[in-house]
């Protein structure tokens, strides 16, 4: 298969990671004879350096026109904390979501039966978690009209949904919930919010299509709550744009790093892979930053155009390396460090060597990078 992928590696932690994505990517294009394309554009705190503009024209060019796009991180301290600041970083993805009318982001989340010892959280409580996050991405409080009053002392941030908004996003997510357990919570905030209202209306009444689907819903409390008490309970969890976002960091803690949550953003016409964590500033250029999210994001990419081989082999190769700690150190505690780059090119010997039954993990290239 040929494909253009555009590559927006953003700035923090998002270059070095999605290095590793595109050492993977090159590996499954030779050993299955694909051709990718890549296509670097800018977005983020290095686009707002370059240009003053934190989504360029160019960069949104190149994403219409390529078949897919692969995301890394955005977001700087030197604007993030600064309440003066005219445009910030984050500005760039909100507007990319948007422009591309990426509506649906679907954060899947595992607890990795070799992690859970390790786990700050008891296995009886987490083993064979399987979640389905569908967030709303381009609607909600994040785009809603945002007013400071003249004097800087009342701020306003407007959250507001549309029927058809929540009608598109909950169609993907019954069907979804029909492929797996057959069961979708909606989380919301009906016992406050007007807009969580109108989400329940919306869901109940789509929900009669999909009679052999079980819906029920739970305020995003309570949810958080049960997220750490009982996350087996969920299959599909559906929600809006603000709690999508912060329930799925909260989710990735029984993953058993945020390093490891891989995320899709879909829309009609355009589709995104991104991490869905942030651009960890504090780890940037160290080599500590866990690439598997973007690895993993990369494997959805695959999926999504049906390339579902290349997407098992690159998650088993995630699996082997989470099994033998070739990991970086928010999983790995030993006094064995394993940076960004030996962890993606221990996925990316695995794909080399994937027919190799006697491969031997303790012999593994890890290439020409530093073991720091
Ligand atoms: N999609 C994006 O580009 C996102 C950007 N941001 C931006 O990122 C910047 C930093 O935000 P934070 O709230 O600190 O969130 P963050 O996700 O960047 O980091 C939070 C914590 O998660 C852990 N972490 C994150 N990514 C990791 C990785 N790959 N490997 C190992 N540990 C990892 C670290 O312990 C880190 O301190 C801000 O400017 C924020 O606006 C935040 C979330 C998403
Ligand atoms: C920085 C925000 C715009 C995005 C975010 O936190 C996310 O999409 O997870
Ligand atoms: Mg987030």
């Amino acid at each position: 298969m040929n494909l253009n992928i555009a590559v927006l590696a953003g700035d923090g932690i998002g270059p070095e990671v999605t290095a590793q994505s595109i050492k993977v990517l090159n590996a499954i294009a030779s050993q299955f004879n694909h051709k990718f394309v890549f296509k670097n554009a800018v977005v983020g705190a290095i686009a707002i350096d370059q240009t003053g503009n934190p989504l360029p024209d160019e960069t949104l060019e190149i994403c219409k026109t390529t078949d897919a796009i692969l995301f890394g991180a955005i977001g700087d301290p030197k604007y993030d904390n600064d309440p003066s600041a005219k445009v910030r970083p984050e500005q760039g993805l909100l507007k990319l979501r948007k422009e591309l009318g990426l509506f649906a982001n679907i954060r899947p989340v595992k607890a990795y039966e070799t992690l859970i010892e390790n786990s700050p959280l008891k296995r009886n409580i987490i083993e064979k978690t399987d979640i389905s996050i569908y967030r709303e991405l381009t609607g909600g409080i994040y785009f809603g009209k945002k007013q400071t009053s003249e004097d800087g002392n009342t701020a306003s941030d407007l959250c507001e949904y549309s029927r058809f908004e929540i009608e598109r996003i909950t169609h993907l997510a019954f069907k979804a919930a029909q492929n797996r357990r057959k069961k979708l919570t909606l989380v919301d905030k009906a016992n406050v919010l007007e807009s969580s209202r109108l989400w329940r209306k919306v869901v109940t009444e789509i929900s009669q299509q999909y009679e052999d689907v079980a819906l029920d819903f739970l305020f995003v409390d309570n949810a958080a709550m049960q997220m750490i008490l009982n996350p087996k309970q969920f299959d599909v969890i559906l929600t809006e744009n603000m709690f999508g976002d912060i329930i799925s960091d909260e989710a990735s803690v029984i993953g058993g790093s945020i390093g490891l949550l891989a995320s899709a953003s879909i829309g009609e016409k355009y589709v995104m892979f991104e991490p869905i964590h942030g651009s960890y500033p504090q780890a940037k250029g160290k080599g500590i930053a866990n690439p598997l999210a973007s690895i993993l994001s990369a494997a959805l990419l695959l999926e999504h155009f049906g390339l579902y081989d290349e997407a098992i082999v690159i998650n088993k190769a995630v699996e082997d390396s989470l099994k033998y700690e070739i990991t970086t150190e928010d999983l790995n505690k030993s006094e064995n460090k394993i940076s960004t780059d030996n962890v993606g090119d221990f996925i990316t010997d695995y794909i080399y060597n994937r027919l190799d039954s006697d491969m031997n993990y303790t012999n593994i290239n890890l290439g020409q990078s530093t073991i720091i």
